[in-house]
C-alpha cells in the first residue's frame, strides 16, 4: 500500500481563487484588506518565510506592510510601532514574525496587539475563546492542518487524534481544534516515554517537533493519516519533515509532504483571516 499524498499545495490554490474574489469584493465596497508584517533581526529563514506571505497577500489582494527592525530594538519601541498599527485604518491584520530576540517578551509583544487585528490567533482572548468554542481568529497552522483533513474527506467524529508536540502555536491548539470535532485527542512530546506504542494509536497523526525524521514506519498505523508540521532545513539545504516520508508512505494511508503540504496551507488561512478581519472592522 502507498499512501495518498494531501496537497496542500493544491488545496491552498483552490481557497485562495475564493478568497481573491472575497477581497475583490470589499475592495469594491471602499475596504482594501491590510496586513502589517513586523519582521525583527536578521535570520535568513524568517526572512524568507515574511516573503513568502507577502507574496501570498500580493496573489489574494491584501495590501502588506513591511516593518523591519534591527535585532537590537529595544521592547518598548517595538511595542509603541504595534500600538500604532492597532489604530491604522489601513491595517486589519498585525503578525509579528516569532521568534523574536531574547531580551524582547514574546507574550508582551502578543499582548500588544488589538484582539480583532490579531490575525495568528495568539493572544490570549483569541486562545481563550478558541478553547470555549467562541468565534475567534484560530492559529494558522492548527487551522489549515484541520481544513486539509476535512477537504481530504476523512471523517474525525470518534477517530483517535495522536498530537506530538506541545507547543503553544501548533501542537496544544491543534488538538483543541480536533477535539472541537469530536477526536479523541492525546497529547505526547518529548518526556512521553514509548512515543510509538502510542502514536501507533492514531488514526489521525499530527507531528509538530522540529526534528527531522522523528517519526519512521515503527510509529504508524497501517492506513493511518500523517500530518507533518515538520520544517527542518537539512545541512544539503533542503527542507524535509519530522516524518520520514519515503518510508512512511508504505504504512500510511494519507499523508502530507513537506515542502507543499501544512506550510501553504498555514499562510492561505492568515490569508483568511485578514480578509476576515478586514470585513469585520468595515462592518463596525
Ligand atoms: N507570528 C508568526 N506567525 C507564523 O505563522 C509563523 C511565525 N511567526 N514564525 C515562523 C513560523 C513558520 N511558518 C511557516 C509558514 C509557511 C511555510 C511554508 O509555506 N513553507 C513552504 C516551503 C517554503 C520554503 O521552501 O522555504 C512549504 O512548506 O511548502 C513555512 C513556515 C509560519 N510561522
Amino acid at each position: 500500500m502507498t499512501a495518498q499524498i494531501i496537497s496542500g499545495t493544491e488545496m491552498a490554490r483552490t481557497i485562495r481563487t475564493a478568497l481573491a474574489s472575497e477581497a475583490a469584493r470589499l475592495k469594491a465596497d471602499g475596504v482594501e484588506p491590510g496586513l502589517a508584517v513586523i519582521l525583527v533581526g536578521d535570520d535568513p529563514a524568517s526572512h524568507s518565510y515574511v516573503k513568502g506571505k507577502q507574496k501570498a497577500c500580493a496573489e489574494v489582494g491584501i495590501r502588506s506592510f513591511l516593518y523591519t527592525f534591527p535585532a537590537a530594538i529595544d521592547e518598548e519601541t517595538l511595542l509603541a510601532k504595534i500600538r500604532e498599527l492597532n489604530v491604522d485604518p489601513a491595517v486589519h491584520g498585525i503578525l509579528v514574525q516569532l521568534p523574536l530576540p531574547d531580551h524582547i517578551c514574546e507574550w508582551s509583544v502578543i499582548e500588544t496587539i488589538a484582539p480583532e487585528k490579531d490575525v495568528d490567533g495568539f493572544h490570549p482572548i483569541n486562545v481563550g475563546k478558541m478553547m470555549i468554542g467562541q468565534r475567534a481568529f484560530l492559529p494558522c497552522t492548527p487551522h489549515g492542518i484541520l481544513v486539509m483533513v476535512q477537504s481530504a474527506g476523512i471523517d474525525i467524529a470518534g477517530k483517535h487524534v495522536v498530537v506530538v508536540g506541545r507547543s503553544n502555536i501548533v501542537g496544544k491548539p491543534v488538538g483543541q481544534l480536533f477535539l472541537r470535532e469530536h477526536a479523541t485527542v492525546t497529547y505526547t512530546h518529548s518526556k512521553t516515554p514509548d512515543l510509538a506504542a502510542i502514536t501507533r494509536q492514531a488514526d489521525i497523526l499530527i507531528v509538530a517537533v522540529g526534528k527531522a525524521r522523528l517519526i519512521g514506519p515503527e510509529h504508524i498505523k497501517p492506513g493511518a493519516v500523517v500530518i507533518d508540521v515538520g520544517v527542518n532545513r537539512l545541512e544539503n539545504g533542503k527542507l524535509c519533515g519530522d516524518v520520514d516520508f519515503d518510508a512512511v508512505k508504505e504504512v500510511a494511508g494519507y499523508m502530507t509532504p513537506v515542502p507543499g503540504g501544512v506550510g501553504p496551507m498555514t499562510i492561505t488561512m492568515l490569508l483568511h483571516n485578514t480578509i476576515e478581519a478586514a470585513r469585520q472592522l468595515a462592518a463596525k
